[in-house]
């Protein structure tokens, strides 16, 4: 890998370099391997929410995992606040590193013990972070439901008797409760009723924005990553293929794979409906075995080699990293010329 994504020159707290991971499927005596993590790099700065969008089986929730400790990378390594982690903690992770990095998870409920009350899965938390009289304990509690707009009644409810939007406030308030510096939010609001995603991704953004802590938010939702996230990062076969400032990506998407997924969302504004069959040829030019040889597939412009990243010219944090995109000596990043056929291909 060449390049990084890094916005800030403060220190990131969250610093990724060549991560991959290949798992063995099939059995013990299969030589069958996935790779799931092509070897990606990632900077998020303090405060940074970064947004990784993908199609189902892109790798993005490998990456968490193998974030949250819950896989072992199979290459790479990552610093949290330039701690090499593999390196110092090599059989698995610590508690401080468990509590620096918490993970939310698409499912609030199945992350919910139904037999415990509310109270219960804040209080576990806070102990292990030092809140130990009961009354500091109590306190706290009430602390936490507040930050996440919940009521402190809820506390002696059990999980079963809030709605989806409560239960997941009340996965963002455990992990609140141990001062976090990197949340790893997995399709947080993918099981939400759409009246209250919103107040969901308003609430993440509120407390990165107050306690400065840093996020990575994975969905397949472009609409929302472009609603909460500093920047989009655009996962494809396990292989970083864009990334820039949100609305510059959504705005002005370079690679074919990126135009592929902003033609799903739903646009008021676009004029007539949107063809299935124009969608439908758009993902072959991106993934079909005469345009794109890279991650897997073919491409002309890729076969040589495996693509670099290019910066687009006027914007130094959007870059791609597409074999139809050419380094030319004086403009990183401007288009090669395409043939007509090939630009209808591209086209969105
Ligand atoms: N434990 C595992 N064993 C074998 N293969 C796995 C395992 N976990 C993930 N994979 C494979 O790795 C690839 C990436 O999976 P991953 O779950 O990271 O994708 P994703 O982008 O998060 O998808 P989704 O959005 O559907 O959750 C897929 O091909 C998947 O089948």
């Amino acid at each position: 890998m060449t390049t990084t994504t890094s916005t800030t020159s403060t220190v990131p707290v969250l610093s990724v370099r060549g991560l991959e991971k290949t798992f063995n499927i099939g059995g013990l005596l299969s030589r069958k391997r996935v790779r799931a993590l092509g070897g990606v790099d990632l900077d998020i700065a303090p405060g940074e929410i970064v947004a990784l969008v993908g199609e189902s089986g892109s790798g993005k929730s490998t990456l968490a995992r193998c974030l949250a400790r819950l896989e072992q990378p199979s290459g790479g390594t990552f610093e949290l606040e330039g701690r090499d982690i593999l390196r110092a903690e090599p059989r698995g992770a610590s508690r401080s590193y468990r509590s620096a990095v918490q993970m939310i998870f698409q499912d609030p409920f199945g992350s919910l013990n139904p037999v415990h009350r509310i109270g219960h899965f804040l209080e576990r938390p806070l102990r292990l972070h030092g809140a130990v009289t009961r009354a500091g304990l109590e306190d706290a509690k009430r602390r936490l439901m507040s930050k996440v707009d919940l009521s402190p009644e809820l506390l002696e409810r059990y999980p079963h008797e809030l709605s989806g939007g409560q239960r997941q406030r009340i996965a963002i308030a455990r992990a609140l409760a141990v001062n976090p510096r990197l949340i790893l939010a997995d399709e947080p609001t993918s099981m939400l009723d759409v009246s209250v995603r919103i107040g969901v991704l308003n609430l993440m953004r509120n407390l990165c924005q107050e306690q400065g802590i840093s996020m990575l938010y994975i969905t397949h939702d472009l609409a929302s990553a472009r609603y909460l996230a500093d920047r989009i990062v655009v996962m494809f076969a396990g292989e970083f293929v864009e990334m820039g400032e949100s609305l510059q990506l959504i705005a002005h998407p370079a690679h074919p794979y990126t135009r592929l997924l902003i033609s799903a969302v739903p646009d008021p504004t676009r004029i007539g409906s949107f063809d299935p069959l124009e969608r439908a040829r758009m993902r072959h030019s991106v993934v079909s075995p005469t345009t794109c040889e890279w991650a897997g597939q073919t491409s002309t412009a890729c076969s040589a080699t495996t693509p670099v990243f290019h910066t687009l010219s006027e914007l130094p944090e959007h870059r791609v990293r597409c074999g139809l995109y050419a380094p030319p000596s004086d403009a990183p990043g401007t288009a090669i010329h395409l043939t007509n056929s090939e630009q209808e291909t591209v086209a969105v």
